[in-house]
């Protein structure tokens, strides 16, 4: 007999959360320009039956239409998307909306409360414990790795000489994840996994899956999730990442037990020591950093560890690889601006293969301004998100706090108004005089404000290190150009034929 009673109160609820969700969110987001709301889908319908290579096509097609300023429903979940350097700087710049958005749900079982998804006093205490363990002395430390690897790569390059077009990217890959383990982790990769590819593969599934999702709303709920064939290689590649960093939280421990480390990161920084031990097993990772810096009442627990290992190897593995190649790619396609790297590289190293110290990266300013203009055309995340924490208004338009704000970096960065002639590859728009009366806000490729990416300098050395490298020895040729160049979103902005090259000896 309680049952109707139930029943309608239950209903009653229901539609008094209707109401509210009309009146906080649908009334004021439906103001704005954006294809018609459907329930359910929102307007993620539009994707409906679009092959997965045409989506970033479509997706485009929808921003170009309605842009600056546009509404999008993820289901029932407002978005507003923002274009504008004027409005991207509203959201970044604020101390408040710290939030990440609701794509990050879907890689929250595998990176968990790690520095990139946190949010809070958690996401703070990260930031602050992490920050110094990318100061300028540590990155110098690195060197020693960045040359080896790089070294490698180009020794693994000639027998290409002469050869037909190949794809560059499993090669670069490789580079950056050794990379990444030896510093992130102090490990080298062959130690915790036999089969490198495959530890790739499954990350590189992860970000194509939480794509996936992203578009499909009913898939959000895991139960439903789970059921499908995709939900259940979620789970088995979910298993393999946490694997691979239960690997190396457990293979460091074992090692830090061995080794005796001097000093800690504080003391090495005051004491300005340098950090650079050439044995590997006395450099200091990211991650002895952190178990240092957490020793004693700040003890991080294993799972903390294995968010923040997972985090690393996410955000600073594929991100490097990506902007590496796209910045091959476009030196490949433009000779006299390879050639001009060329020559700075010449004019810095003299007679040296490779750069060994940062002071030697720091003159290479033209290649910077070329992997600058790389990440403007490619911006490796072509979109961040936030969650409104308070309600802000943008071009007359109140945009209530808990919608997720989409911010269009990849936008933005071809925006005519801050980079006439948007499409070309032109370095030198990067040089001091030509961008000094830029909006700061108009190129962010690693966006900007409180949440920006704490890996900026990290990455550039690695990258410089690589690039440098490879143009001291060899001449790319890119088999297509930019206007050829197929893309294809999945977590990352990446090309969906991988980037063929062809590599021919300079003769000097
Ligand atoms: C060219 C290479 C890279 C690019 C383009 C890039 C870009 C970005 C962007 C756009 C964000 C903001 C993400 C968001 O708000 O959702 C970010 C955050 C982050 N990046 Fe990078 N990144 C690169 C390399 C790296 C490297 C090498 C590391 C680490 C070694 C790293 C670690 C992080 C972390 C931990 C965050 C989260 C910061 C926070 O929320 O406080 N990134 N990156």
């Amino acid at each position: 007999m309680l049952i109707i009673p139930l029943f309608a109160v239950l209903f009653l609820w229901y539609l008094l959360l209707c109401w509210k969700w009309k009146k906080n969110f649908f009334d004021p987001m439906e103001k704005l320009p954006g294809d018609k709301y459907y329930p359910i889908f929102g307007t993620t319908y539009t994707l409906i039956g679009v092959p997965r290579s045409e989506v970033f096509y479509t997706l485009l097609d929808s921003i170009y239409k309605y842009k600056p300023l546009f509404r999008t429903w993820n289901g029932s979940h407002p978005e507003v998307n923002i274009t504008k350097p004027e409005h991207l700087q509203v959201v970044l710049r604020s101390s408040t909306h710290l939030k990440k958005g609701i794509f990050y749900d879907n890689l929250y079982e595998w990176l968990g409360e790690g520095l990139l998804i946190s949010q809070g006093a958690k996401w703070f205490a990260q930031r602050k414990l992490l920050t110094p363990a990318f100061h300028f002395k540590i990155l110098e430390s690195f060197m020693p790795v960045f040359t080896e690897k790089a070294n490698l790569l180009v020794q693994d390059l000639e027998p290409k000489i002469e050869g037909d077009y190949f794809d560059v990217l499993p090669m670069i890959t490789n580079t950056t994840l050794d990379v990444i383990c030896e510093t992130a982790m102090g490990l080298p990769v062959c130690r915790l996994t036999k089969n490198k590819e495959e530890y790739v593969k499954a990350l590189r599934d992860m970000t194509e899956m939480a794509m996936w999702r992203s578009i499909k709303p009913h898939f959000r709920w895991h139960p439903m999730f789970y059921l499908h064939p995709k939900g259940r290689y979620f789970r088995k590649i979910l298993k393999e990442l946490h694997e691979f960093s239960g690997a190396v939280i457990t293979e460091r421990k074992k090692q830090r037990n061995n080794i005796e480390v001097e000093d800690t990161m504080e003391e090495c920084l005051k004491k300005k020591k340098r950090l650079s031990f050439l044995d590997l097993k006395k450099r200091l990772s990211f991650l002895d950093l952190v178990l240092q810096a957490a020793d004693g009442p700040n003890a991080i627990s294993d799972k903390n560890l294995r968010d923040l290992v997972d985090t690393f190897l996410f955000a600073g593995f594929d991100t490097t690889t990506n902007s590496t190649c796209w910045t091959l790619f476009c030196l490949g396609s433009h000779p006299e601006a390879q050639e001009k790297v060329f020559e700075e590289v010449r004019s810095v190293l003299g007679d040296k293969p490779q750069p060994t110290t940062i002071e030697e990266l720091n003159q290479l300013k033209y290649m910077e301004c070329a992997i600058k203009e790389a990440l403007r055309l490619f911006p490796v995340l072509g979109v961040i998100t936030r969650v409104l924490s308070e309600d802000i208004e943008l071009d007359g338009y109140k945009i209530p706090a808990g919608v997720q704000a989409i911010l269009h970096i990849a936008i933005v960065h071809r925006d005519p108004e801050h980079f006439p002639e948007p499409n070309k590859f032109i370095p030198e728009r990067f040089l001091p005089e030509n961008s000094k009366t830029r909006h700061p806000f108009a190129y962010i490729p690693f966006s900007a404000g409180p949440r920006n990416c704490i890996g900026q300098k990290f990455a550039l050395t690695e990258e410089k290190t690589i690039l440098a490298s490879i143009i001291n020895k060899y001449r790319i040729k890119s088999m297509l150009t930019i206007d050829e160049m197929r893309l294809f979103t999945h977590t990352l902005v990446r090309p969906q034929d991988g980037i063929k090259i062809k590599v021919e000896k300079r003769e000097y």
